[in-house]
C-alpha cells in the first residue's frame, strides 16, 4: 500500500530526504509538499499517513498519533532558521503587537515562551504573510521560520536578530525539538508493515545524511541561493536525533506551553511500537 508522506519544504529536511530516495526505492511512497502548517493541517485531516513537523501538532491531539523514535528536526543551541528579526533590542519589546509568520505551528509558541519566561516580556502576535521588509514597516518585530529565515539572516540587513535555538538554550541547557516524525494511528493499524519499513530507512538515511553533507550540498537546489559551505555549516547546527536528552526538551516545551495555556494538558510521549 502507498504511504502518503509529507516533505517540509525548507532546507532543513533536505539532507534525511535526499539520503533515503538516494539509497531507497520509493516507489510506494507519494511526497506532499508543504510548508509545516500546511502539513500539519493535511496530516489532521488525513490526507496524509505521515510526515516531520511540528512538535506542538502531536501535542495538541496525542491521541491520533504516534512518533517515529530516533527522529526528529532540532537544535542544542542555534538553528540559524528560527529567527526574530527585530527593529530594536528585544527588552525594547515590551507591550509591543510581534508579526508571526504563517508557516509555523510550534516556534510562534516557542517564541511565546521565551519572550514571556526567559524575557519577562508581555506582548500582543498577529499573523502576518508579509515579505521581511515589509513586515518590519508593519511591526517592530517578526519571527520567521525555514528559508525565509535562512534568507533573512543572510541578508543581513535587520538591526537586531534573535535565535530561538540559542534563546531556548541558554532559558533550559535543552535540545529544543521543532519538528517529530509524527505518523496517524490510522496509518499504524492499516499500513504497519510499510511505516516500519520506512522508519528503518529512514534510520538509515539519517545515518547517510550525518556523513554526506558537502556531496549532498553540491547537487541540491538549495546550493544555489545559499552556497555549498554555508548550506553544510546549517545542516551541522541541526540534530535529527531524538536521544532521552532530546525528550527532556520536548517535556520541558509541554510543560511550559500547558502552564501558559497553549495546551489544555501536558501530551504523553506515545512512540510507534516497534516489535
Ligand atoms: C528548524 C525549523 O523547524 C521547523 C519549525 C516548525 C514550526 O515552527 O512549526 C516546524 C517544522 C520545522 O521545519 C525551521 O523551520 O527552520
Amino acid at each position: 500500500m502507498t504511504l502518503r508522506i509529507g516533505q517540509i519544504d525548507y532546507a532543513n529536511v533536505t539532507p534525511i530526504f535526499t539520503a533515503l530516495t538516494r539509497n531507497f526505492s520509493t516507489a510506494s511512497y507519494t511526497f506532499v509538499r508543504g510548508v509545516p502548517s500546511r502539513l500539519n493541517m493535511l496530516l489532521a485531516k488525513g490526507d496524509i499517513d505521515l510526515c516531520p513537523s511540528s512538535s506542538i501538532a502531536y501535542a495538541k491531539s496525542p491521541e491520533q498519533y504516534y512518533l517515529l523514535p530516533d527522529l526528529s528536526i532540532s537544535s542544542i543551541g542555534p538553528v540559524k532558521s528560527v529567527l526574530l528579526f527585530s527593529r530594536v533590542p528585544l527588552n525594547e519589546l515590551e507591550g509591543c503587537t510581534l508579526g508571526l509568520t504563517t508557516d509555523s505551528d510550534t516556534s510562534v509558541n516557542l517564541l511565546r515562551i521565551v519572550l514571556a519566561r526567559s524575557h519577562g516580556l508581555s506582548n500582543r502576535f498577529e499573523r502576518t504573510s508579509l515579505p521581511l521588509a515589509q513586515a518590519l514597516e508593519a511591526f517592530p518585530a517578526i519571527l520567521l521560520i525555514g528559508d525565509a529565515a535562512l534568507r533573512g539572516g543572510m541578508d543581513g540587513r535587520v538591526a537586531h536578530v534573535y535565535d530561538l535555538g540559542e534563546e531556548w538554550f541558554r532559558f533550559t541547557g535543552l535540545p529544543f525539538v521543532f519538528a517529530l516524525w509524527i505518523v496517524r494511528r490510522e496509518a499504524v493499524e492499516g499500513k504497519y508493515g510499510e511505516v516500519a519499513a520506512l522508519l528503518s530507512q529512514l534510520r538509515e538515511a539519517k545515518r547517510i545524511a550525518y556523513d554526506s553533507y558537502e556531496s549532498i550540498a553540491a547537487t541540491c537546489e538549495e546550493e544555489h541561493w545559499m552556497g555549498r559551505e554555508r548550506l553544510v555549516d546549517y545542516w551541522r547546527c541541526i540534530s535529527y536525533d531524538l536521544t532521552p536528552f532530546h525528550l527532556q526538551g520536548v517535556k520541558e516545551f509541554f510543560r511550559h506551553a500547558t502552564e501558559m495555556g497553549i495546551l489544555p494538558r501536558e501530551p504523553a510521549i506515545r512512540l510507534f511500537p516497534e516489535s
